[in-house]
C-alpha cells in the first residue's frame, strides 16, 4: 500500500505501532480501495503519548519564543517544499482534487507554522502601575498539554491551525485526526522532527471517538482544541467541562449567502460556487441558504447552471478535475437522504441530484429552488455539494431570514452598494462574514464561529490568548500593615 505509514502513531519523536488497537482502514474516495491500514491506539499507547508531552512541556515551554518559533518556521518550509507529495497524500486521503491540495491545504497548514513562529517572540506581558510605587506586571504562560483532535476534510490545515499556536506559546500536544484521514498529520509531526523540535512536543495518536473522549478527560491535559460537528463538540464541551479546561470549538454551520439586484453577477455566481461547491460541499462555512433578489434570480441561475456544466468531475490526480468524490460511502448516503427529504418537502431539484455510476463516493453538484426557510435542507448542515436558493424582496426581511439559524459560522453578501453591505455585514450574526468574496480564511484574520457553531477563534493573533492564560505578579514597594 502506497500510502501506508511507517506505524499508526507519532509519539517521543518517533513511530509507535499499537498491534493490538481496533482496525482503522483508510480509503481513496476515488475508487474505495484501501491505502492504508492502521490502528487505533490502545490505553498504553494514549498513557504514553500523554507522559511523552508531559515531559516534554518543561523544557519547551523555557525555551524563548524566538527560538521556539524558529522550529516552526523551519518547519514552514520543509512542508512548503514537499508541497506536491504532500498533497498528494492529501489528495488520496481526502479525495480532494490535487488541484485544490496543492493551493489551499499543506500551503495553508505551512501559512500557520510561520505565521505563529514569527509571533511566538513577540509574546509579552504588561508592567501595570499602581499607587505609591507599587506595581504589578502580567506573563502569558503556556497552558500545558494541549488535544487536538481533528476533522476529515482539512486534516493537515487543521493539524497545523491547533499545533502552531499551541507550540508557539510553549505548550506541548497530542493531535488526534480524524479516524477517516489519519495520514498527514503524521507528516507534520516528522517535520516538526526534522525542524528541531524535542520529542514529545508534537505526538500524533491515531483513533476514534473513544481515544479522543480518552484524552479529553484526562487530568493532565489543559487545553482541548476541536474541529467537528456540533453534536460531537456538545460531548467535547461538556467532558472538558468536568475538568475546567481550556476549549476552542470549531464546529459546523448552515451559512447565509446574500446576492442583492446589483451584485456583480459573474462574482456573486463565483461566490456561491466557492461557497457551496469546493471540496464537493464539505467544507464547515459553506453558505449554502443561498438568498438571491428577485430581480437578479433568473439571470444568477442561468449562469451558475452554465458554469456548473463546466465542472470537471472525475480522477482527483487529474490537474484539469476540479470536483472530486465526497469522502466516504456513508456521506453519500447521508447527503442524498438530505436530497430526498428535499424533494419530499417540496423544493425544486434545479440541477444535479445523482450519484455517479462506477467506483468511488460521487455525488452530482446539486442545486434546489424554491426552497422554503422552514425545509430542511435550509436548516440543518448536510456537509455535501447541495445548494439551497431561497428568494427574497427586502433588505429587512433577508437579514431576519438569514439570522434565523441556530448556527453562526459563516454570513456573505453581495453588493455593489457598500453601504449596504456594511450594514448587513454588522447586522450578520455570525463569527466569518465575507463582502463580495466568500470562505477565504487566510491565517491573519480570527477565523470561528458564534451560536452553536463554536467557541474561541483559530488563526491571528487572537488564537494566542486561546493558548495561554495570564499570571499577575502584584509587587510591594512600601510596607506592609495587616489591621492586627
Ligand atoms: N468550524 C470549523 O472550523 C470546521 C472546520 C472543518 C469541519 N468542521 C465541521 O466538522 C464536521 C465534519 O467533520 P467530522 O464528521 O469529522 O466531525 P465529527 O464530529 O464526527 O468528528 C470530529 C472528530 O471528533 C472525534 N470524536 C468523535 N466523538 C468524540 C468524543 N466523544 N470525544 C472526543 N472526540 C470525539 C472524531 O473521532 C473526529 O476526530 C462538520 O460538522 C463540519 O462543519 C468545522
Amino acid at each position: 500500500m502506497k500510502f501506508q505509514p511507517m506505524a499508526s502513531h507519532f509519539i517521543d519523536g518517533k513511530y509507535v505501532e499499537s498491534a493490538g488497537g481496533e482496525e482503522i482502514d483508510v480509503f481513496y474516495p476515488a475508487t474505495g480501495e484501501i491505502i492504508a491500514r492502521l490502528h487505533a491506539a490502545t490505553p498504553a499507547v494514549v498513557e504514553q503519548a500523554l507522559q511523552s508531552a508531559m515531559n516534554a512541556q518543561k523544557g519547551w515551554g523555557a525555551m524563548t519564543g524566538t527560538e521556539r518559533g524558529r522550529v516552526l518556521r523551519r518547519a514552514a518550509d520543509i512542508l512548503r517544499a514537499r508541497n506536491y507529495e504532500l498533497s498528494e497524500l492529501e489528495t488520496h486521503d481526502t479525495g480532494k482534487p490535487i488541484q485544490e491540495t496543492l493551493v489551499a491545504d499543506v500551503s495553508a497548514g505551512a501559512d500557520a507554522l510561520e505565521y505563529f513562529g514569527g509571533l511566538a517572540g513577540s509574546l509579552t506581558g504588561e508592567y501595570i502601575p499602581l499607587s505609591n510605587g507599587d506595581f504589578a506586571f502580567t506573563t502569558p504562560e503556556p497552558l500545558g498539554v494541549c488535544v487536538g483532535i481533528g476533522a476529515w476534510n482539512y486534516p493537515i490545515q487543521i493539524a497545523c491551525s491547533k499545533a502552531a499556536p499551541a507550540l508557539a506559546c510553549g505548550n506541548t500536544m497530542i493531535f488526534k485526526p480524524s479516524e477517516t484521514t489519519p495520514l498527514s498529520a503524521l507528516k507534520l509531526a516528522e517535520a516538526l522532527m526534522e525542524a528541531g523540535a524535542p520529542s514529545g512536543v508534537f505526538n500524533v495518536v491515531q483513533g476514534y471517538g473513544d481515544v479522543g473522549a480518552a484524552l479529553v478527560l484526562d487530568q493532565r491535559v489543559a487545553k482541548v482544541s476541536l474541529t467537528g460537528s456540533v453534536p460531537t463538540g456538545r460531548k467535547v464541551y461538556a467532558a472538558a467541562a468536568q475538568g475546567m479546561k481550556h476549549v476552542t470549538m470549531e464546529l459546523g454551520g448552515k451559512s447565509p449567502l446574500i446576492v442583492f439586484d446589483d451584485a456583480d453577477l459573474e462574482k456573486s455566481v463565483s461566490g456561491a460556487i466557492l461557497g457551496n461547491f469546493f471540496s464537493s460541499g464539505q467544507v464547515c462555512s459553506n453558505g449554502t441558504r443561498v438568498f438571491v433578489q428577485r430581480g437578479i434570480k433568473t439571470a444568477f441561475l442561468e449562469r451558475l447552471f452554465s458554469r456548473l456544466a463546466s465542472a470537471k468531475i472525475g480522477d482527483p490526480m487529474d490537474p484539469d478535475v476540479n470536483f472530486g468524490p465526497l469522502i466516504s460511502g456513508r456521506q453519500v448516503e447521508i447527503v442524498k437522504a438530505y436530497i430526498a427529504k428535499g424533494l419530499a418537502e417540496g423544493a425544486r431539484l434545479v440541477y444535479g441530484g445523482s450519484q455517479l455510476d462506477g467506483p468511488g463516493f460521487y455525488l452530482q453538484p446539486t442545486v434546489f429552488t424554491d426552497v422554503t426557510d422552514e425545509m430542511t435542507i435550509a436548516l440543518e448542515e448536510i456537509f455535501g455539494p447541495v445548494m439551497s436558493v431561497l428568494e427574497f424582496e427586502t433588505e429587512e426581511e433577508v437579514v431576519v431570514r438569514a439570522n434565523a439559524t441556530e448556527f453562526g459560522l459563516a454570513a456573505g453578501v453581495f453588493t455593489k452598494d457598500l453601504v449596504r453591505a456594511h450594514r448587513v455585514a454588522k447586522d450578520f450574526e455570525a463569527g466569518t462574514c465575507y463582502i463580495n468574496t466568500y470562505n477565504v480564511s487566510p491565517v491573519e484574520a480570527p477565523f470561528g464561529g458564534s451560536k452553536l457553531s463554536g467557541v474561541g477563534r483559530e488563526n491571528s493573533k487572537l488564537a494566542l490568548h486561546h493558548y495561554t492564560e495570564m499570571k499577575t505578579v502584584y509587587v510591594s514597594m512600601n510596607e506592609l500593615r495587616a489591621p492586627y
